[in-house]
C-alpha cells in the first residue's frame, strides 16, 4: 500500500511551467487539505463557517467547542459520560471530545429497534465498570481514556474526520501535563498518547442499508474517499499515536438476503480502514506501550488469527438467536485489545475478565466456562452440518426436491411449481433450507484466504483490507456455529415479552389470540366491526386468532412495531393443531370473562360470546405460513367456526393446497413492484411475482375470495388502475378497501397520522376504482377470462371500509322492484359448515360462493343512512372539540370546513396560532392512551384538528 504522503512535501520542481503549477497546487491543496482546515477552523478571525475553497464543509453542527474539554492526563483514571440528544439532535453535552482526539474512546449506534442502542449501552457500561475513583472516571489497564456514548445520526462525521484539531493532540499533551496527579499507576510511567478509537453499532435496514437516519455516516465516508482534495489514507497522519482504532459490530437478521445481513456494517468497517484507520484488533498488538517484556502486548497475540481477525468487525444475527453471545464476544476482543494497550498481561487479564462480568450479567465468572462448553456444542453441531452436507451432495436428488414431498411449506413446497424457485434461490440468495453448500463453501474460501494470510505475518495494512474482505465469511461462520440441527422456538423470550406488553396472548410457542376492541365494542351495544356489516359476523362472537406470529414482511403499517419474528419458510417447531385451536379457544373465552365488569356490558350478548362462532386468521403474521394450516382449519370447522384468513400473498403454493374456508383474503398493499417494496418491506425477491402468483390462484378456488387493499394516504393511495388489473388476475368475489389505521409512533415506520384517509377519502377511492375494474373489463380478454363486473356494494363509516363485490355473485333482482339490485354480501355460516363438512367427508364434493350467500340488510348497503351502523345498537357520537373539518394542510391545519367550504385566512391563521400553542405543550411526540375498553386517544399536535382518533 502506497504510504500516504507527508503533507507540505515537495512540490517545487513541478512548477517549472503554468500547467506544471496548476497541477502542482491542487497536489499541494490536496495534500496539505487537512492542515489547513485545521488551521483555518481554529482561526477565530476565519469564522467556523467561511468556505472560500469551495463546497468542503466546514462547520461543526453538533460538536462542543474545545475550550470545554476536559483536562485530561495520560496516566489518570479514564472519564466516561454519555452524550445525550434532544429531539432535534443537538447535541447537549458540552464535554464531547472530538472523535479523533487521542485517548477518546467513541461508541457510536445507530438503532431502530433497540438492540444496537441496548448493545452500546452494555459496552459504554462494561467500560464505565473499569471505574476506580468516587468521580465518574474509568481505568483500562495502566491508562485512561474518555469515553463516550452517541448516536451515528447526531455526528457531522465529515467534519469529524477532515477537519480534525491540531489543538486536538496539544490539549492532549497539556492534559498529560495537568493530571499527572491523578495518575494512579504511579505517574509519569504512562506518558504515552493514546490513540483515538471508534467503536459502531450497527444495523441493517431494508435493501442492506443503515436505517435512513444514520446514513449520514456510510454517505460521508464515501464523499472523503471519493473528494480528491483529501489525502489518501488521511487518518494515516499524525503518526501511530493518533491513528484511529476502529471496530465495527453489525446486526441483521438471516431471514433476510444473506447478502444483506451485516452488509453497512461491513461497508462502513471498510471505509475506515481504506481511510487509514487501523483494525482495533489485530494480528500484532495494534499500540504497545512497552515491550513484551514490559508485559506489553495485545490480546491479540493469544488464539488463533482467525479468532484474532473476527474480532474488530463481527456481525449477530437476530434470526439465529446468538446475537448476545456474539457481542459478547466482539466487545470481549475490543475491550481486551484496549486492555491490552494500555498495560501489561497481568492486568489485562484482570481487566478483560471483569468486562466479561458485566456482559454476560455473570458476577460469578461463569461467562468463560460456559463458553468453552458452548464453543465445544457448536464444534459438533459444525460437524454434524458438515456431514449433512456431505450426505445431501451424495443423493442424486436436490434437498429441495425431497422436502418438496414434505408437509412444510415455504420455499420447498414452492418449489413444486415455481421451477424449482427454491434451488434457484439457493443459489442467488442463499436461502434459508437450501442455503447450506452456499455456508459450507464459504467457509472454505474463508479458510482459503486466511491461510494466504497466515503466511503474510506482516502487520501491514493491505491484509487489514483482506480482513474485511473476510468478514463475510465469518459471519456465515458464526450463522453455521449457530444453527443447531434440532428446530427452534419461533418466538424468542425478548420477542414473547414485547408481544405480551403489546396485549398478546401467546399460545404454544408460534401462536396468539387478542380481543378485538369491536368484541368488547359489541358487547357494550355500541355496534360491531366491518366485517359485521358487511358479511354478518357477529363480532363479539369472533375471535382473532394467529398459528403464526412470523411472517415474510415488515409492513409499514403492521401493528407489531417489527417485535415479531420474520421468515421467508417455516424453519421452526411445529405445534400440534388441536392444542392450538382448543387453548386459543380457552383463551379467548377467559379473557371475554373478564369484561364482565366493564360498563355497559350487555348480559345476554356476554353469556353468547362465550361461545366462539367466528375464527379471524388475521391477527398478525402469516397464518397460512404454519405447515399444518389445514388441519387447524379443520379443526375449527369441526367446532362450527367459521374462518377467515388473511395472507400477505408471498406464499401461492400455500394458497394452492389450502382446504376450502369461508373467506380466503390476499392483502393487495401496492399496485406496482416499488411501492410494494417501499409499503410491505418483503423478505422474498420476487415479492411482486409472488403476490401476482397468489392472487391468480384465487381464480380456481371456488370459495369467497377477497382482495384486501389498505390505504396508506401518500403511499399507495395512487396508481389505481394497478389495483384493478392486480385483482383481475384472481376475479376476486370482493374487494375490501379499508383505510390504514394508525397503530401509534414507531420508530420501525415513517408512518403517521396524515397517513391515515378518512372515510370520504376511501369511498373516493373506491369509486375510481370501481371505474378502472371497468376499463379493464371493457378491454375484453378471452371469453372466459373476462373481468366480471363489479359495484359498491357495503360500506362502514366507523372503520373507513368499503366493500366491492362481483354482481354475478352477489347479487340478485329486488323482488319488490325487478328495476333494482339486492345484495347478498352476508354469510349464511350454518349452511357453510354443512358444506365444508361433506367436503371434508368426500374432497370429490365441491361447493361455490353462490351456494352459502345470504342477503345483506339495507342499513349494511352502500349509500344507506346507517353508514354501515347496526340499528339495533346504540351508537355513540364523540363530542368534538371543534367542528368537523373536510381538508387540512400539511401540518395539519384545517383549510375547509365540514361543507369542504374553504375557511376565511383569519380562521386558519387562529387554529395555525392554536396548534402552536398546543405543540409546546405536547413537544414533538404523541401520546397514546388507552382506555379500558380498549379505545386508544393519540394526542398528537398535528391531529388536534381530527378530533379523538379510536384504533383497534
Ligand atoms: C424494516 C426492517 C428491515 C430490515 N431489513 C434487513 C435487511 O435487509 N437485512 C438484514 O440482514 N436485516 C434486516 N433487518 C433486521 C435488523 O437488522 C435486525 O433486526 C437488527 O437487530 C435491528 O437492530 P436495531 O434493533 O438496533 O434496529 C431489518 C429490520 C427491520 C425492522
Ligand atoms: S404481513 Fe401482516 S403481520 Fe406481517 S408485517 Fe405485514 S401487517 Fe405485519
Amino acid at each position: 500500500m502506497t504510504p500516504a504522503p507527508k503533507p507540505n512535501s515537495a512540490i517545487l520542481p513541478l512548477a517549472l511551467s503554468t500547467g506544471a503549477v496548476l497541477l502542482a497546487s491542487a497536489w499541494v491543496y490536496r495534500h496539505t487539505f487537512l492542515l489547513h482546515h485545521r488551521r483555518r477552523r481554529d482561526d477565530p478571525k476565519e469564522g467556523d463557517g467561511g468556505n472560500e475553497d469551495g463546497d468542503v464543509p466546514t462547520t461543526r453542527a453538533r460538536r462542543a467547542g474545545s475550550s470545554l474539554m476536559n483536562p485530561r492526563g495520560e496516566s489518570s483514571p479514564i472519564h466516561t459520560e454519555i452524550i445525550t440528544n434532544d429531539n432535534d439532535g443537538n447535541n447537549n453535552n458540552n464535554d464531547n471530545r472530538r472523535l479523533l482526539s487521542p485517548g477518546t474512546i467513541t461508541i457510536a449506534y445507530a438503532s431502530t429497534t433497540g438492540t444496537c442502542a441496548s448493545f452500546a449501552r452494555r459496552l459504554y457500561d462494561a467500560l464505565r465498570d473499569r471505574r476506580q475513583s468516587h468521580h465518574d472516571d474509568i481505568v483500562l489497564g495502566g491508562g485512561r481514556y474518555h469515553v463516550q456514548l452517541l448516536q451515528v445520526s447526531h455526528v457531522d462525521w465529515w467534519d469529524e474526520v477532515v477537519n480534525m484539531d491540531e489543538n486536538d493532540n496539544e490539549n492532549d499533551n497539556s492534559n498529560n501535563n495537568s493530571n499527572n496527579n491523578n495518575n494512579r499507576d504511579g505517574g509519569g510511567t504512562n506518558q504515552v498518547k493514546h490513540p483515538p478509537i471508534l467503536l459502531f453499532l450497527l444495523p441493517t435496514w431494508t435493501g442492506g442499508k443503515l436505517p435512513p437516519e444514520s446514513q449520514n455516516l456510510m454517505e460521508s465516508l464515501e464523499e472523503i474517499e471519493n473528494d480528491w482534495r483529501v489525502a489518501p489514507e488521511p487518518l494515516r497522519m499524525g503518526g501511530e499515536e493518533r491513528r484511529v482504532r476502529v471496530g465495527v459490530f453489525g446486526m441483521g437478521s438471516s431471514a433476510y438476503d444473506i447478502d444483506t445481513v451485516g452488509k453497512p456494517a461491513k461497508q462502513v468497517f471498510s471505509h475506515w480502514i481504506k481511510l487509514g484507520a487501523r483494525p482495533l484488533v489485530t494480528s500484532k498488538p495494534s499500540y504497545r506501550m512497552g515491550s513484551r517484556g514490559d508485559g506489553g502486548g495485545s490480546v491479540g497475540d493469544n488464539g488463533s488469527k482467525a479468532e484474532r481477525k473476527s474480532k474488530s468487525f463481527m456481525i449477530g444475527d437476530s434470526e439465529a438467536g446468538d446475537a448476545d453471545a456474539v457481542f459478547d464476544q466482539w466487545a470481549r476482543g475490543v475491550v481486551e485489545s484496549v486492555v491490552g494497550m494500555e498495560g501489561g498481561s497481568r492486568r489485562k487479564k484482570k481487566n478483560g475478565e471483569g468486562v466479561v462480568k458485566t456482559l454476560r450479567g455473570n458476577k460469578n465468572g461463569g461467562g468463560r466456562k460456559k463458553n468453552g462448553e458452548e464453543q465445544k456444542k457448536k464444534d459438533t453441531n459444525r460437524m454434524q452440518q458438515q456431514e449433512l452436507q456431505v450426505k445431501k451432495d451424495d443423493s442424486a436428488e436436490c434437498a429441495c426436491k425431497q422436502e418438496a414431498n414434505s408437509e412444510s411449506t415455504g420455499c420447498c413446497d414452492e418449489s413444486k411449481d415455481e421451477s424449482n424457485a427454491c434451488c434457484k434461490e439457493s443459489n442467488e440468495e442463499s436461502n434459508g433450507c437450501c442455503s447450506t453448500n452456499n455456508v459450507v463453501n464459504e467457509n472454505e474460501s474463508a479458510t482459503d484466504s486466511l491461510s494466504e494470510e497466515e503466511e503474510d505475518d506482516d502487520d501491514d495494512d493491505a491484509s487489514d483490507i483482506v480482513d474485511v474482505e473476510d468478514m463475510g465469511s465469518i459471519m456465515n461462520d458464526q450463522a453455521l456455529d449457530s444453527k443447531s440441527l434440532e428446530p427452534k422456538e419461533m418466538v424468542t423470550k425478548k420477542q414473547a415479552r414485547a408481544l405480551k406488553k403489546e396485549g398478546y396472548k401467546l399460545i404454544g410457542t408460534h401462536s396468539a389470540v387478542k380481543l378485538c376492541r369491536w368484541t368488547k365494542h359489541q358487547l357494550r351495544g355500541r355496534g360491531g366491526c366491518y366485517k359485521h356489516t358487511h358479511y354478518g359476523i357477529t363480532s363479539y362472537q369472533c375471535m382473532e386468532a394467529t398459528p403464526s406470529l412470523a411472517c415474510a414482511n415488515k409492513c409499514v403499517f403492521c401493528w407489531r412495531h417489527h417485535k415479531n419474528p420474520v421468515g421467508r419458510e417455516w424453519r421452526w417447531k411445529t405445534d400440534d393443531p388441536k392444542m392450538i385451536v382448543q387453548e386459543a379457544i380457552n383463551t379467548h373465552v377467559g379473557m371475554i370473562k373478564e369484561t364482565k365488569g366493564i360498563p355497559g356490558i350487555q348480559l345476554d350478548r356476554w353469556e353468547e360470546a362465550h361461545r366462539v362462532r367466528h375464527c379471524a386468521l388475521s391477527l398478525v403474521g402469516e397464518p397460512i405460513m404454519y405447515p399444518r394450516i389445514n388441519e387447524l382449519l379443520q379443526e375449527l370447522h369441526e367446532r362450527k367456526i367459521s374462518t377467515f384468513l388473511v395472507t400477505n400473498g408471498q406464499h401461492p403454493q400455500a394458497i394452492e393446497n389450502l382446504v376450502p374456508i369461508t373467506q380466503l383474503y390476499v392483502s393487495v398493499d401496492a399496485s406496482t413492484p416499488e411501492s410494494l417494496e417501499e409499503i410491505d418491506r418483503p423478505l422474498f425477491r420476487d415479492a411482486w411475482d409472488r403476490l401476482k402468483a397468489s392472487l391468480s390462484c384465487l381464480k380456481n378456488k371456488g370459495q369467497r375470495t377477497v382482495a384486501r387493499l389498505t390505504v396508506v394516504k401518500g403511499w399507495n393511495s395512487d396508481e389505481i388502475g394497478g389495483y384493478a388489473r392486480l385483482i383481475a388476475l384472481g376475479h376476486c368475489s370482493l374487494v375490501e378497501v379499508k383505510g390504514v389505521t394508525f397503530c401509534g409512533k414507531s420508530d420501525a415506520s415513517n408512518l403517521n397520522m396524515t397517513n391515515t384517509p378518512w372515510h370520504h377519502e376511501v369511498v373516493e377511492f373506491s369509486k375510481r376504482l370501481l371505474h378502472e375494474l371497468k376499463v379493464v373489463r371493457e378491454q375484453g380478454g378471452d371469453k372466459d377470462d373476462i373481468l366480471p363486473e363489479y359495484d359498491l356494494a357495503c360500506e362502514h363509516k366507523h372503520s373507513c371500509s368499503v366493500l366491492l363485490a362481483r354482481v354475478d355473485q352477489f347479487s340478485v333482482p329486488d323482488p319488490n322492484d325487478p328495476t333494482k339490485r339486492k345484495w347478498r354480501t352476508w354469510i349464511d355460516y350454518d349452511k357453510f359448515q354443512e358444506l365444508a363438512a361433506r367436503h371434508a367427508a368426500d374432497p370429490s364434493f365441491k361447493f361455490g360462493v353462490e351456494d352459502y350467500v345470504a342477503d345483506t340488510p339495507e342499513w349494511a348497503v352502500f349509500g344507506a343512512n346507517e353508514e354501515g351502523f347496526d340499528p339495533t345498537d346504540n351508537r355513540h357520537r364523540r363530542k368534538k372539540k371543534h367542528p368537523m373539518y373536510a381538508r387540512f394542510d400539511e401540518d395539519g391545519v384545517p383549510t375547509h370546513d365540514t361543507y369542504d367550504e374553504p375557511l376565511p385566512t383569519e380562521e386558519i391563521i387562529k387554529l395555525k396560532g392554536m396548534m402552536e400553542k398546543k405543540k409546546m405543550e405536547l413537544g414533538d411526540e404523541s401520546t397514546i392512551t388507552e382506555f379500558k375498553s380498549g379505545e386508544k386517544r393519540i394526542e398528537d399536535a398535528s391531529l388536534m384538528f381530527r378530533g379523538l382518533v379510536v384504533i383497534r
